[in-house]
């Protein structure tokens, strides 16, 4: 377990990590999500004591990463793939680090194999791509065998199949009850590996929930109707008072509707439909919407900060979605 407990960095004037609190727990892949400069580097750095805090304390395992005698035993970590010595080859980079910690030169082989990277095990590691070096940035997280790991964009620079594999690897470790503590600009990848989000802006805890929760508080839910009997479908629809919004592909979106209730409707009315389905807006929309009022750095002619994604068109007066506001009772 990971333990931060008002953990602050100042840089001058700069507040980078703002009385941040909050755990990591093992068994499950927790996602760090935050928008650039929000201070997921800086916290992670302090994690593994390459910054001192200004204030607040983190705590691996109970212990300061300091107090840990062989600390890639206890904590593993990727920050930067970049990190390694160019001038080495991939296994005397990874046997130095096993001889410091104490772990067994036939570990080296071990992890190499894990990672995919036994075949260029003689080969400088300057000479390796993007993708090979987060391998062996991997590979030198493993090499103790923690309990706990630590991963700022692994994904960085791997290629599809080795994005699936960092996913399953990940999921695996926590799958044995390992902490798995990993940061990714990748929403949809963040969607598919991790189970629990920390979101941090401009260096403060903005959520530490699960992922279905942070989609469920920070997006819209709607239900999608396409119809051949499209006229047809919206008198139905006004005539029973069910505010819409159409979208610019020929469907229509019912904030909140319940799907059965609609279904339901349709049938009464001897409609066809060619799609009813639940919708719930994808973790990159709701990251948006949570993070908007905290994103320090805008591209010209990039979305408002503070509001949320465009609206699809709308439908004859009808309601525009009611983002991060839910009104579960209605309905349909
Ligand atoms: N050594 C430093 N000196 C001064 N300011 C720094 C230093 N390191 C980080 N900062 C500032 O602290 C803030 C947090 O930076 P940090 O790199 O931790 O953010 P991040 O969330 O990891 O960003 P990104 O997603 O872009 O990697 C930024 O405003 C950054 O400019």
């Amino acid at each position: 377990m990971i333990e931060l407990e008002g953990l602050t960095k100042r840089y001058g004037s700069k507040v980078a990590v703002d009385h941040l609190s909050f755990q990591v727990k093992p068994g499950v892949v927790t996602g760090f999500l935050g928008p650039n400069g929000a201070g997921k580097s800086t916290t992670m750095r302090m994690l593994l004591d390459l910054d001192n805090p200004t204030s607040g304390t983190v705590r691996i395992d109970g212990r300061h990463y300091r107090e840990l005698a062989e600390p890639l035993k206890y904590i593993g970590a990727l920050l930067d793939a970049k990190a390694m010595h160019g001038g080495r080859t991939a296994y005397n980079n990874l046997l130095c680090l096993a001889e410091s910690n104490r772990i067994p030169a036939a570990r080296v082989s071990e992890v190499l194999d894990t990672v995919g990277l036994s075949a260029v095990a003689k080969k400088k590691a300057k000479g390796f791509s993007l993708g090979m070096g987060q391998r062996l940035g991997i590979a030198s997280a493993l090499l103790g065998d923690p309990e706990i790991l630590m991963f700022d964009e692994p994904v960085n620079g791997l290629d599809p199949e080795g994005i699936h594999w960092i996913r399953n690897l990940m999921k695996q470790l926590a799958g044995e009850g390992r902490t798995i503590f990993v940061s990714s600009h990748l929403m949809s990848e963040m969607a598919l590996t991790a189970d629990h989000l920390i979101v941090i802006g401009q260096g403060r805890l903005l959520a530490d929930t699960s992922m279905a929760d942070f989609i469920r508080q920070n997006s819209r839910s709607f239900v999608r109707l396409r119809s051949p009997q499209w006229e047809r479908l919206l008198d139905v629809l006004n005539q029973n008072s069910v505010p819409f919004l159409q979208t610019g592909d020929g469907a229509i979106e019912i904030d909140n509707g319940r799907i059965e209730a609609l279904g339901e409707l349709a049938a009464r009315h001897q409609l066809v439909l060619h799609e009813l389905s639940g919708q719930q807006a994808s973790l990159e929309e709701a990251f948006m919407q949570m993070t908007a009022g905290s994103v320090e750095y805008h591209a010209h002619g990039a979305t408002t900060p503070g509001g949320p994604p465009p609206p699809p068109d709308r439908g004859a007066g009808r309601q525009a979605p009611n983002w991060g506001a839910h009104d579960q009772g209605r309905g349909v």
